[in-house]
């Protein structure tokens, strides 16, 4: 008989072989606290090591990426992929371009990805992958040259049936166009080897705007079966890239109040709440123009606060939608100060272990990222279906099939994570995502 595995011995293991990658054991330790407890009682996944298996990822493949500016100087970055874990399907997860990427962040999208796949129940293995390269200031020339440099590198690691990436921070359609138009001239394939692509050439309807709205549904989900109606309550959402926007937006049309947009360089308070009109304008800023959200000052009735983020704003709901352990504890006190209800992440792992617990200790509901952001990756699945049957579905069928998959990723984290007095949406997550990979990686054998 096995003795029961510790939090403690598995987490003092994996920092051992992953030093020096601390957003990779805060996202494993979150995972371990609720599956350890698990495992404990279901020890055939502890015979056959499934945990220490499932952290390590399949594979790691990390390049030089070497491009011409605009000005004729060579630049170099680091390009990488994490193939994590293809237990129930190609690798599939997003590539990030920005200056702060490193293995560790890689590693914890990665990880992150493997339960978030799971959830959707479709058949997605879990990758990540991107660059520490900076697109903000760069003209499309540069940022073409960039993509195709890339691409050259990374197109002998992926493929339709092997690992297909997507969109993530700094990365959206005209770069997922630049990538594959240079796949395409390697390979001359024309192929579901990225999903996020334009309609012309095989993209999906609503795959840019599935991540913000299925965050909206998740959340109201979560207050419907906590008899709350989403309808007219205060958010404050964060971030005013892909999520945000378009998670606000869900909002504005499910008729909640959206009072806060925000950016790297402050926060867009919008006391009366963001229009459809004003939302329109803003994605023009952000996407289009890439500017900074404070040109909008004089625009809208409206405050910005320079360097502040949203939390402190008195509001019912809350949505991290910009980037990882952007809500820390003394954010979450504000929030809970405020009398917030009810926290739904649309970025991965926005909110600090102690910004959590700050949670967990005011009853305040907390959706995870992992279940509450599956919308994006759920209908980049779609689109490799769609693109599998040489077909495309209406904007009715794929929306539908969005709001679906996010009710049934909430009820299962009910159904593995309630408690006498409370569902426990990390632990339900967490276990309910666990389950399919582990059985598949069980049924394979040693391998
Ligand atoms: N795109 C997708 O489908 C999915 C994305 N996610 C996650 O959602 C999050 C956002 O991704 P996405 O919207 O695609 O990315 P975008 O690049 O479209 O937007 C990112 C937004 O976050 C802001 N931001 C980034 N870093 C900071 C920071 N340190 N402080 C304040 N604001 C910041 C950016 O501000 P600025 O404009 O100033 O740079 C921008 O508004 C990420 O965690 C991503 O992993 C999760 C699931 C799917
Ligand atoms: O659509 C995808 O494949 C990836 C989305 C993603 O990167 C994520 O869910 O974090």
């Amino acid at each position: 008989m096995y003795d029961d595995l510790t939090l403690e011995h598995f987490m003092d293991g994996l920092i051992k072989r992953n030093p020096h990658e601390p957003e990779f054991h805060q996202a494993v330790k979150e995972v371990a606290e609720s599956v350890i407890p698990f495992i404990n009682q279901n020890k055939q996944y502890q015979q056959a090591h499934i945990l220490e298996r499932m952290t390590e990822p399949d594979k790691v493949v990390s390049f030089r990426v070497t491009w011409e500016d605009d000005e004729g100087n060579i630049r170099i970055n680091r390009g990488y992929r994490v193939q994590f874990n293809n237990a129930i399907g190609p690798y599939k997860g997003g590539l990030r371009f920005d200056p702060s990427v490193s293995l560790s962040v890689l590693k914890f999208l990665g990880f992150e990805q493997t339960f978030k796949n799971s959830l959707t129940t479709l058949p997605i293995g879990a990758g990540k992958g991107g660059a520490d390269f900076n697109p903000k200031g760069k003209s499309d020339r540069e940022i073409m040259r960039f993509c195709q440099s890339f691409m050259t590198q990374l197109y002998q690691h992926i493929g339709p049936n092997m690992d297909v990436p997507a969109g993530d921070i700094g990365v959206g359609s005209k770069e997922i166009s630049y990538l594959f138009g240079q796949y395409k001239r390697i390979t001359h394939r024309v192929e579901s080897v990225l999903t996020g692509k334009a309609i012309e050439y095989g993209g999906s309807l609503i795959r840019t705007e599935a991540t913000g709205y299925g965050n909206a549904y998740f959340m109201q989900a979560m207050l419907a079966h906590h008899q709350h109606d989403i309808k007219s309550k205060t958010c404050l959402v964060s971030g005013s890239g892909n999520v945000a926007l378009h998670c606000a937006e869900k909002l504005i049309h499910l008729d909640a109040k959206v009072l806060t947009l925000s950016d790297s360089s402050g926060t867009l308070f919008i006391p009366d709440g963001l229009t459809q009109e004003q939302l329109e304008k803003i994605k023009d800023i952000k996407i289009q123009q890439r500017k900074r959200l404070d040109v909008l000052t004089h625009e809208f009735d409206c405050e910005f606060f320079e360097n502040k983020k949203p939390w402190h704003i008195k509001a019912e709901l809350a949505f991290p939608c910009a980037t990882q352990n952007e809500l820390t504890e003394e954010d979450a006190k504000q929030l809970a100060d405020n009398a917030c209800i009810a926290v739904s992440e649309g970025a991965n792992m926005p909110c600090t272990p102690e910004a959590v617990k700050v949670f967990h200790d005011n009853k305040i509901l907390y959706a995870p990222g992992k279940a509450a952001n599956a919308g994006g990756v759920a209908v980049s699945a779609l689109e490799m279906s769609q693109n599998s049957i040489r077909m495309s579905w209406s904007h009715e069928e794929l929306e539908e099939k969005l709001h679906n998959i996010m009710k049934q990723i909430h009820d299962k984290c009910v159904q593995h994570g309630e408690n006498e007095d409370h569902v426990d949406y990390v632990k339900g997550a967490n276990i309910a995502g666990f389950i399919k990979v582990a059985d598949a990686m069980l049924a394979y054998g040693v391998v």
